[in-house]
C-alpha cells in the first residue's frame, strides 16, 4: 500500500506571484487556474504519478484538512496510431501526478500543500511558505511572434471529406482542427504563457502542464466535469459567432446565434449526449431545455449549464471516461467521429481537446476540455482550435471561425 504524506497550511499570499517564482527549480508543474471562481491549483514537481486513485493511503497534516491534489493532462484519443509531434512525444504518459507542492485557492482561501513518501520535514514546508511569502509581483512581457499560415485548400478538402461522411449517413457530425506552427522571435518560457493569460482578458481556466522543456497551455471555456461529493456540475457548449466591443453588435450577433439552425443543431447533439449519459450515471439531471450566450472576448458560443447528482458508487476517472470526448470536440456518433477524425486529420491531436484537469484524494475535482491550447518549446510550437461540422458547413466560414478561436491562445503572447 502507498503511503502518502501531505501537509497543508493557510498562506496570505498571491498564488500566482509565489508559483512563479518557485516555478524556476521544478521539471514537472501544473496549472488548473479558473479565472471566474476560486478554483484554481497551481502544482509543482512529482512526488508520485499513479495508474489510479485506488490502493493508496494518506497521512493528511496541519492546520488545513485539504486532501492531496493531483493533476491528469489526457491526450484527445490515446490510442490514436498516428504519431504526435516531437513536442506531445516528449511528455511522459502518467495518469495522476502528484506534484510535491501545490497553492491552491478554492473556497476555504489560499493555502500551500507539500507532498512527500516521508513525513513532511517541518523545515522544508516553512522554507515554501516564506519563499512564497516572498515572492515579487509578477510582470506581463509581450513575445512577438510569426505564424506560419495552413492551406485553406487543404482545410476545403478535408471539409468536403466531413461532408461526404454526414451525407453517407456515417456521421451526424465531425469536429475537425487546424493547428498552425508558431515561430516567437525570441525565447520565452511557460511563465510569460502563464501570466499573460491568467491576467491578460481571456477568459475560462488556464491550463498548465509542463515536462522539462515543453509545455502544454492554454485557457479554455469548457468545463467538462466538476465533483464535490455527490454533486456534478457540466456544461454543453457548442455553437459559435464573433464578440464584438460594441455590446449592441455582440448583442446582434447573439440572437442571430440563438436564431440559426446549423448552429443549434450542433449544439444540440452535445446536449442529446449529455443528457443520455448522465442518465445511466446520475440522479436529478437538470439541463435547461434552451441554450444561453456565453460570451468571450474572442468568440460567442451557445452554452447549457448542466447539473447532476452522481449515484452512489460512481467516482470521477469514471465520470470524465464516460463524458470524454463529447460531441463539442468529436461528433456523433462519438466513436464513428472520432474515426473520421483519425483518417481526416494530417496530425494527432496530442493533449488538444482532451480532459485536462485535477482530482484530490477524497475524489472531488474537475476537468476542462483542453481547447484553445497550443504545446510549445520555448522558441516557438503549434497552436490548435476546431469547430463542428454539420450538413450545410461551408469550409470557408468555418476556416474563419477557427481563425477567430486561435486568438485566445495568441493572446498568451501578450498581444
Ligand atoms: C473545438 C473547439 O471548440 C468547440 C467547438 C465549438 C463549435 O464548433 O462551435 C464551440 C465550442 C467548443 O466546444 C476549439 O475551440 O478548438
Amino acid at each position: 500500500m502507498t503511503r502518502i504524506y501531505s501537509y497543508s497550511q493557510p498562506i496570505d499570499s498571491d498564488i500566482v506571484d509565489g508559483f512563479c517564482l518557485l516555478q524556476k527549480g521544478f521539471t514537472d508543474q501544473f496549472v488548473y487556474y479558473d479565472k471566474q471562481s476560486a478554483n484554481r491549483y497551481m502544482g509543482l514537481g512529482r512526488c508520485i504519478a499513479l495508474p489510479q486513485m485506488e490502493g493508496v493511503e494518506y497521512e493528511i497534516e496541519g492546520p488545513i484538512d485539504q486532501p492531496p491534489v493531483f493533476f491528469s493532462f489526457n491526450r484527445f484519443d490515446a490510442e490514436n496510431p498516428k504519431a504526435t509531434d516531437e513536442l506531445f512525444e516528449a511528455f511522459p504518459r502518467l495518469k495522476f501526478m502528484l506534484p510535491e507542492v501545490v497553492l491552491v485557492e478554492n473556497e476555504r482561501g489560499r493555502m500551500l500543500q507539500v507532498n512527500s513518501l516521508s513525513p513532511v520535514y517541518p523545515g522544508r514546508i516553512a522554507r515554501f511558505a516564506r519563499q512564497v511569502a516572498g515572492a515579487p509581483r509578477r510582470e506581463r512581457v509581450t513575445v512577438p511572434f510569426t505564424l506560419e499560415r495552413d492551406s485553406r485548400e487543404q482545410w476545403r478538402a478535408e471539409v468536403d471529406a466531413a461532408l461526404s461522411a454526414i451525407r453517407s449517413g456515417r456521421v451526424d457530425k465531425v469536429v475537425l482542427s487546424r493547428r498552425q506552427r508558431l515561430l516567437a522571435e525570441h525565447p520565452f518560457s511557460s511563465k510569460d504563457l502563464l501570466v499573460n493569460l491568467i491576467d491578460g482578458d481571456a477568459r475560462g481556466t488556464v491550463l498548465l502542464y509542463r515536462y522539462a522543456d515543453v509545455f502544454f497551455c492554454g485557457c479554455t471555456p469548457e468545463l467538462l466535469v466538476r465533483k464535490r461529493g455527490q454533486q456534478l456540475e457540466s456544461m454543453c457548449l457548442a455553437g459559435t459567432c464573433p464578440a464584438s466591443e460594441d455590446p449592441d453588435r455582440a448583442r446582434e450577433l447573439a440572437s442571430e446565434l440563438m436564431a440559426d439552425e446549423k448552429n443549434r443543431a450542433e449544439h444540440e447533439h452535445v446536449v442529446h449526449f449529455m443528457r443520455e449519459v448522465l442518465g445511466r450515471i446520475c440522479h436529478d439531471v437538470r439541463i435547461p431545455r434552451e441554450p444561453q450566450i456565453l460570451s468571450l472576448r474572442h468568440v460567442q458560443h451557445l452554452h447549457t449549464p448542466v447539473s447532476a447528482k452522481v449515484l452512489e458508487g460512481v467516482n470521477l476517472p469514471e465520470l470524465v471516461g464516460d463524458l470524454h470526448p463529447t460531441p463539442a470536440v468529436a461528433g456523433t456518433p462519438v466513436g464513428e467521429a472520432k474515426m473520421l477524425i483519425r483518417q481526416i486529420e494530417s496530425y494527432n491531436r496530442g493533449f488538444f481537446a482532451g480532459a485536462c484537469g485535477y482530482i484530490d484524494g477524497a475524489g472531488d475535482g474537475a476537468f476542462s476540455v483542453g481547447l484553445r491550447t497550443g504545446v510549445f518549446d520555448g522558441e516557438g510550437g503549434w497552436v490548435y482550435a476546431g469547430c463542428g461540422i454539420v450538413e450545410g458547413s461551408v469550409a470557408d466560414d468555418e476556416f474563419d471561425e477557427i481563425d477567430m478561436k486561435l486568438k485566445t491562445i495568441l493572446s498568451a503572447f501578450g498581444e
